[in-house]
C-alpha cells in the first residue's frame, strides 16, 4: 500500500493503530492488572494472593477495615513496595514490578497522600506552574516564561479545581479543602493516566466533601481513579464500583448496595 493511501486507511476507527513498545496498551479496556499480589513483612502477610483489576478510565473506591492492605496495594502499584510474589502490570504490556518509582510515576500513575503538600509560601497558580514544570523534568527552564498553551493549561486545571478566583492567593492561606483541591490540581497538571488517591475528605467540611466528591466524578473517564476512603457516605457518593479489601485480599467487589449488605462485610467491620 502507498503511504498517503496507509495514511487515509489510519483514520478509520476500524485500523487499530499499532501500540509501541513501551506505550500503554489499553485495548483491552483493562488499566491495572493486580494477579496473586502477596507482600509480607517479617512474615506477616500485609497483601495475601489479591488480585484486582482496574478499567481504563473507572473511578473505583477501595474500603475495608484498619490493617486490610489498603495503602500496602498502593505502595505496590506506585513501586514503592515490591512484591514477594504476583505480576503488576500498567495496560497490557507495561510491567510495572520491573520499573522503580520515578519511572512509574513518569509512566502516568500519580498518588495523592492524605495529607496536602502544596507549597505553602507560593500562590495557587504557581504551585499549578511548577507541577507542570517538574513534571517536564525542566528544573533549569523552572524561571523561563510560561507560553501561552501552558497558561491555558493552568487556567483550564483552575477551572477544574474551582479554585480560578484564588489563582493569585497564598497557597497557606487556603482552607484545608481548597488545598487538597489544589494537590489535585498539581497531580492533573502532569496528566496522569491513573491517579491514586488516599483519604480525600479526611477532615473536611460537609460542603467541602461535597465539592470534592463532583471534582473526582469530573475527573473519570479521563482519567482512571482509584480513591481509598473511610467515609462510607462519601464512597457511596462517588461509587460505582467497591472494592472490599480483608486481611490482604479482595473480600468481594460490587456496587455499594451489594457490598453492604454482604454478611462478610458486616461481619469484618462490625466483628465477632
Ligand atoms: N513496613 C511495615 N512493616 C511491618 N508491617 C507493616 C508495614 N506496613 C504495613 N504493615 C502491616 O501490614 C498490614 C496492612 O497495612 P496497611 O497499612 O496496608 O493497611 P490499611 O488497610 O492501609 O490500614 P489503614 O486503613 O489503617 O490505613 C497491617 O497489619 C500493618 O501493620
Amino acid at each position: 500500500m502507498n503511504k498517503p493511501l496507509m495514511d487515509r486507511y489510519k483514520t478509520f476507527d476500524f485500523v487499530r493503530k499499532p501500540v509501541k513498545p513501551g506505550e500503554l496498551d489499553v485495548s483491552h479496556k483493562t488499566i491495572l492488572y493486580l494477579e496473586d499480589v502477596s507482600v509480607s513483612f517479617d512474615g506477616f502477610k500485609a497483601l495475601n494472593n489479591l488480585s484486582l483489576y482496574i478499567d481504563n478510565g473507572e473511578l473505583r473506591c477501595l474500603i475495608g477495615p484498619n490493617g486490610a492492605g489498603k495503602t500496602t496495594l498502593m505502595d505496590v502499584i506506585t513501586g514503592k513496595t515490591k512484591p514477594d510474589s504476583g505480576s503488576v502490570f500498567f495496560g497490557q504490556t507495561i510491567d510495572l514490578l520491573e520499573m522503580d518509582e520515578p519511572a512509574i510515576a513518569q509512566a502516568g500513575i500519580c498518588r495523592k497522600f492524605q495529607k496536602p503538600s502544596v507549597f505553602e509560601n507560593l500562590s495557587v497558580f504557581e504551585n499549578l506552574e511548577l507541577a507542570m514544570k517538574a513534571d517536564k523534568g525542566a528544573w533549569p527552564a523552572l524561571f523561563a516564561r510560561l507560553n501561552g498553551e501552558h497558561r491555558d493549561r493552568i487556567e483550564e486545571v483552575l477551572t477544574t479545581i474551582g479554585l480560578t478566583e484564588h489563582s493569585a492567593q497564598q497557597a497557606g492561606i487556603l482552607s484545608h479543602g481548597q488545598k487538597q483541591w489544589l494537590e489535585i490540581g498539581m497531580l492533573l497538571m502532569q496528566e496522569p493516566k491513573v491517579m491514586l488517591v488516599d483519604e480525600p475528605v479526611a477532615g473536611m467540611t460537609h460542603q467541602e466533601i461535597d465539592r470534592t466528591a463532583e471534582l473526582l466524578l469530573s475527573l473519570q473517564g479521563k482519567h482512571s481513579i482509584v480513591v481509598v476512603e473511610h467515609d462510607m457516605e462519601f464512597v457511596r457518593s462517588i461509587a460505582r464500583k467497591v472494592t472490599v479489601l480483608h486481611e490482604g485480599s479482595v473480600l468481594t467487589e460490587g456496587t455499594m448496595d451489594e457490598v453492604q449488605n454482604d454478611p462478610r462485610v458486616i461481619q469484618v467491620y462490625l466483628g465477632d
